[in-house]
């Protein structure tokens, strides 16, 4: 496949729909993510991350809909495809990977139901091969004694192990693409470390790629090849995580980054910026970060940057950040 992306997302916009006309909640993103390469999509509840995480898996419902632009994997555009073929494309691509376990669950189903009935919906195998594949994947991610944990209920598993489950779940047809929207956040903090560790290594091991969709810069930095910085729909910052950690230029990220980039500290604890991310349809003219911006200018009000290519970075501010970050900030 050579250079090109696995994913490439183009001038996306998602509208939603509203009592008078529609708002737009996503607003021209355009984002690649390579072969094997993990991308953290982070920013505050209500940026539109996990609205950009159902476009991709073709999983939008009223009242949001895509609005323009395009979504391609593997060379095949996606955004537009039959409900059918997005259902069959949709796991044998693309795994997914939501916040809690017990929506993505059956609790009716024992794990090895669930597991065995998804491997044969998506690769022709007979019932023992699957169950064969069913205890390997249990196995993969680190559920101990998988021949008698297999046939038990999901609330026999404790939050931790049903997580792994779920991941065991979205590998099930050998995906190249997982879309992980807040995998940790239901979890207490020594199990976050230990999901982020097995999602680490399924990546490096199966060669996957993988979004990470998260408020948790520390998620980002233990996990991320590159990181976007979503703000009110629109891309700010979007560059190599250690770059991006070390020395972010736009001013919302730094704004971020003083959060202290750790396991546990999200972006919900924003002191460092005072004022609030506008709700879709509330987006000021300009760019939509300047009534929160302490370098702001008359172009900023009246103008949205566009992204701009700087040094490793794309950036989308009139007045980026050439310094380094002060120590701090990349501590
Ligand atoms: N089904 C819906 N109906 C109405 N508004 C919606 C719907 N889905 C999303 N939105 C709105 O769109 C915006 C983006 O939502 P989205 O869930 O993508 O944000 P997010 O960045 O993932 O935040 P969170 O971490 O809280 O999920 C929010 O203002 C949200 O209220």
């Amino acid at each position: 496949m050579g250079s090109e992306p696995l994913l490439s997302i183009r001038h996306l916009e998602i509208q939603l729909a509203a009592a008078r006309g529609e708002k737009v909640a996503v607003d021209g993103v355009s984002l690649d993510v390579a072969a094997g390469e993990v991308l953290g999509l982070v920013g505050e509840s209500g940026a539109g991350k996990s609205l950009i995480g159902s476009a991709i898996c073709g999983i939008m419902r009223h009242p949001a809909r895509i609005g323009g632009g395009s979504i391609h994997l593997e060379g095949l555009r996606i955004d537009n495809l039959p409900e059918k073929r997005m259902r069959a494309l949709r796991g044998r691509r693309i795994g997914t990977i939501f916040q809690d376990p017990l929506t993505s669950l059956n609790p009716l189903l024992t794990v090895g139901q669930q597991l065995e009935e998804t491997i044969r919906s998506h690769v022709p195998v007979t019932r023992r091969e699957a169950r064969e594949r069913a205890l390997s994947l249990l196995d993969e991610v680190g559920i101990p004694r998988p021949r008698e944990r297999i046939d038990q209920y999901p609330h026999q598993f404790s939050g931790g192990m049903r997580q792994r489950v779920v991941i065991a779940l979205a590998l099930c047809a050998d995906p190249a693409l997982i879309i992980a929207d807040e995998p940790t956040t239901a979890l207490d903090v020594s199990l976050q470390a230990q999901i982020i560790l097995l999602l680490r290594r399924l990546v490096r091991e199966r060669g996957m790629s993988m979004i990470i969709i998260t408020h948790d810069i520390g998620v980002v930095a233990e996990l991320a090849d590159r990181v976007a910085v979503l703000y009110a729909g629109r891309l700010a910052e979007v560059g190599a995580v250690t770059d991006v950690l070390s020395r972010a230029s736009h001013p919302y990220t730094r704004g971020l980054l003083r959060c202290v980039p750790m396991i546990g500290v999200d972006v919900e604890a924003l002191e460092q910026i005072p004022g609030a991310m506008p709700s879709p349809g509330a987006t000021p003219a300009g760019c939509a970060f300047h009534p929160r911006c302490l370098r702001r200018s008359a172009q900023c009000d009246a103008e949205p940057p566009p992204m701009r290519h700087l040094s490793g970075f794309e950036v989308a501010c009139w007045d980026p950040h050439l310094e380094p970050a002060p120590a701090e900030v990349g501590a």
